[in-house]
């Protein structure tokens, strides 16, 4: 199934809701067998294009493909995918096992072979030894196991998941991201993943669309998306933007517009600090540091610039020397990075 063929598709969808235009005229390819991230702010329309794809909701324009056939007025039933939810939506007066048996069991799947895709279902998300017992008996992770064992059980084509760890704690959401990438590689289908943690979003997918007011801003890998956005907005929603326009970004980028650079391709220096010899290519503006935040494995620089304008900083606590670092504000720093981080935004 990772033949790179176009999985799900929309063209031109557009879903209005009375007033609200939730999704505004998106087009978009989802590959056969990739891990694709839909990510954005509360209310960009993230979960209704899940809902679009999954046949809940009918777009007022536009079509809907899945595996190049048009299914834009499919029932949900009828389509070749299926839905992990945050809640996990399980039957608690059932066992995991029954759980996840029960959709077969409505296909009318025999016994024999039920019993067969559940365990390996169950084997996949690693809950062999706990089919027995009841959701309520379970951990929050554990939960979302199941529902996860749920819909993989029906060998979907395409896996619609829709902010599935957003109710564990962080660790075990980070067990999880982990655990939802072997899962992904070892079933070989097409995950559809929505989130608004950009972390989450970076670290799993193999492509993100960056979603913003019921538009797709930017589709790319990761590394594209992070690296080079393609607006002023994916710039601020995923990492750290540090925005400079007009006026300011000319005197630092040498040319007006909008530029950015990422905190952690700044090179901070203070006076008397031994240098690296700047190269030509590489960009510098002065300043002081107006604010310092201790994280722990790095720490954050806030330095106001003399031609104008505010950049951050991030600094690898290397020597644990920045654990007072406090004592830093107000100095005078000087900012180093090559022009190749330099990213000129078009808006
Ligand atoms: N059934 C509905 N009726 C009216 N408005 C709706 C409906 N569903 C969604 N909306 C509106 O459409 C917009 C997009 O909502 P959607 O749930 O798709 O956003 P989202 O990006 O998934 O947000 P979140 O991360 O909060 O789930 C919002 O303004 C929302 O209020």
């Amino acid at each position: 199934m990772t033949d790179g063929g176009t999985a799900v598709g929309l063209r031109a969808v557009t879903m209005r809701f009375a007033a609200v235009t939730a999704v505004d005229g998106i087009s978009l390819d989802i590959r056969a067998g990739e891990f694709f991230s839909m990510l954005g702010p509360s209310g960009s329309g993230k979960t209704t294009v899940l809902r679009l794809i999954a046949g809940f909701e009918e777009p007022s324009s536009g079509q809907v493909l899945l595996n190049g056939r048009d299914v834009t007025r499919t029932a949900p039933f009828d389509r070749d995918v299926n839905t992990v939810f945050q809640d996990y939506a399980l039957f608690p007066h059932m066992s995991v096992r029954q759980n996840v048996e029960y959709g077969l069991k409505v296909k009318r799947v025999p016994r024999t072979e039920r019993a067969q895709r559940a365990a390996a279902a169950l084997d996949t998300v690693r809950l062999a030894g706990l089919a027995e017992r009841r959701p309520g008996e379970l951990s929050g992770g554990q939960r979302q196991r199941v529902a996860l064992a749920r819909a993989l059980v029906n060998r979907p084509p395409v896996l619609l998941l829709d902010e599935p760890l957003g109710a564990l704690d962080l660790k075990l959401r980070l067990e999880m991201q982990s655990e939802l990438k072997r899962i992904h590689r070892e079933a070989g289908i097409t995950f559809v993943f929505v989130t608004h943690d950009q972390d989450e979003a970076l670290t799993m997918s193999d492509r993100i669309a960056v979603f913003n007011a019921g538009r797709i801003e930017q589709v790319g890998t990761p590394a594209e998306v992070y690296e080079r956005p393609a607006s002023s907005f994916v710039a601020g929603f995923v990492g750290t933007a540090n925005l400079l326009r007009g006026e300011e970004a000319a005197r630092v980028f040498g040319s007006p517009g909008s530029w950015a650079v990422r905190p952690e391709k700044i090179r901070l220096t203070r006076p008397g600090e031994p240098q690296e010899p700047v190269g030509p290519d590489e960009l510098q503006a002065v300043g002081r540091i107006t604010d310092v935040v201790y994280a722990g494995a790095q720490t954050r620089f806030a330095v106001g610039l003399e031609s104008g304008g505010r950049l951050l900083a991030l600094r690898a606590n290397l020597d644990g020397h920045d654990a007072d670092a406090a004592r830093l504000l107000g100095s005078p720093v000087t900012l180093t990075w090559h022009r190749d981080h330099s990213i000129a935004l078009p808006d």
